[in-house]
């Protein structure tokens, strides 16, 4: 797709202790699907702290932010802003115009919300998109928006910066420092940690 300049995920609302794992992983599906920053409320400094880890074995460039004025990053945002929601658009009626309107370099922010989000959402979000309008959850909506969004294209990014790479493989779980060429069995690879 013609670029965005950043596309920034924002996580709305964390009930720490409830939505702790929920949120993790709103981070870590912005970074692996193709996202250049995530913004987690300030009360959400665990799952922060995962994703940065996360970033700093498997690379990036990929930042983690802690803000306590949601409200306001999204009524100041200076670009485009997509609020996920059942309520919303189809996906598949208007990822076309989502790409458009960011085809000039505009900033795009997507937000996901996690307890309910407030009216004033609706009504700033240049786009209220539904992926299906059925409710789910914000990590399998993100993760359908940024492949729609790129087109796919976000699955053959390069890492940088990683210490560890994963070895693609029918079975088994390979993990290499990066940069190594030669390929190492399961056995003298490190075991995949697949436990977040
Ligand atoms: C579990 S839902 C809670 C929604 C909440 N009950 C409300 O009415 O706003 C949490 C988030 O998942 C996302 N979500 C759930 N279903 C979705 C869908 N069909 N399409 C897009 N996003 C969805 C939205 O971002 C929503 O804020």
């Amino acid at each position: 797709m013609q670029e965005a300049r950043e596309v920034v995920v924002l996580r709305y609302g964390h009930r720490p202790g409830r939505d702790d794992r929920m949120t993790t992983h709103v981070g870590l599906t912005a970074r692996a699907l193709g996202a250049d920053r995530v913004v987690f409320p300030a009360n959400a400094g665990q799952s922060a702290e995962t994703v940065r880890d996360i970033t700093d074995r498997f690379g990036g460039p990929f930042a983690v932010e802690l803000r306590d004025d949601q409200k306001a990053i999204v009524r100041g945002f200076d670009g485009v802003v997509v609020h996920l929601t059942m309520y919303g658009e189809r996906v598949q009626d208007v990822e076309g115009e989502v790409r458009e309107a960011v085809r000039d370099g505009e900033d795009l922010l997507v937000v996901v919300g996690g307890e309910k989000v407030p009216w004033a959402l609706y009504e700033r979000a240049d786009f209220n998109v539904g992926v299906t309008n059925q409710p789910h959850s914000e990590v399998a909506g993100l993760a359908v928006f940024l492949d729609r969004l790129f087109e796919g294209e976000e699955l053959d990014r390069e890492w940088v910066d990683a210490d560890r790479e994963v070895v693609p493989e029918p079975t088994g779980k390979t993990v290499i420092d990066a940069g190594e060429s030669d390929r190492e069995g399961s056995d003298a690879g490190e075991r995949g940690d697949d436990s977040k």
